[in-house]
């Protein structure tokens, strides 16, 4: 359903991404993976289209999305949850769950509540507390479930368990595998943390100076590999 081909960024005269490849199918989970700095979230925001590519092509579903705007691919069913999560801090729980249900009809909305509710037990907890008085691993919960509501095909999750506690580690870990049970959702989850990739992903894309050097199945995921470019 994603199909992402020879991509290529610059930072001025800094070549970010060089020629990344990588595809997804429905129901899957690719883990994105590299250590700081190598262009995971440069390849994000380009998928996102909040920055522009200088050359390649992304799809969705078979339609050329590489030069519309985030809106539009937002439009098309890509959620994206980024790195620091952007939640807003001034607004409440419900009120940043709202804003991801924009563009629902009101009975869609409260369905789809009501499955986010049983994902995350703790936002109807904290409906009427204010976004920037949540702990980062519940504003990490709140991130990924306003994403959840726009009923995305293709959610896009950078860094979910980035300073956040172990215990929500577990509960992120679990909505994502429910998620992949479900089968009608892509999961592109980029992540430095090996062990919580490694249980999650189907498939697996390493990057290194904006270059693709490992892909393969979950089998093929060797960890001494995949862990030496990790490893700082
Ligand atoms: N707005 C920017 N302008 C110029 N260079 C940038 C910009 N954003 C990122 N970079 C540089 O591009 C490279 C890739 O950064 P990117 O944030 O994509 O890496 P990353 O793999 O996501 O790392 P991290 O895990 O630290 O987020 C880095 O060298 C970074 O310093």
């Amino acid at each position: 359903m994603l199909q992402v081909g020879q991509l290529n960024q610059y930072y001025g005269s800094s070549h970010t991404l060089r020629g990344v490849s990588l595809s997804l199918e429905q129901g899957q989970c690719l883990a994105l993976l590299g250590r700081n700095g190598v262009g995971k979230t440069t390849l994000l925001k380009c998928l996102m289209g909040v920055l522009p590519v200088a050359k390649g092509h992304v799809s969705l579903e078979g339609c050329d999305i590489t030069k519309l705007k985030p809106h539009e691919r937002a439009a098309l069913g890509i959620a994206y949850v980024p790195q620091g999560r952007e939640i807003f801090a001034r607004l409440t729980v419900e009120e940043n769950l709202m804003m991801g249900m924009a563009t629902k009809s009101a009975r869609k909305a409260s369905t789809i509540r009501d499955e986010v509710y049983e994902l995350f037990p703790v936002l109807k907890e904290m409906l009427h507390r204010r976004g920037g008085d949540l702990s980062g691993g519940q504003q990490q919960q709140l991130a990924i479930a306003r994403a959840l509501l726009a009923d995305p095909k293709l959610i896009i999750l950078d860094e979910p368990t980035e300073g956040i506690q172990p215990s929500i580690i577990k509960d992120i870990e679990r909505v994502i595998r429910l998620l992949r049970q479900r089968g009608d959702i892509a999961i592109l989850l980029c992540e430095q943390y090996f062990d919580f990739a490694h249980a999650l992903a189907d498939k697996f894309v390493v990057l290194s100076r904006g270059e693709v050097v490992a892909s393969g199945s979950q089998e093929q995921m060797d960890h001494e590999d995949v862990k030496r470019h990790l490893a700082v």
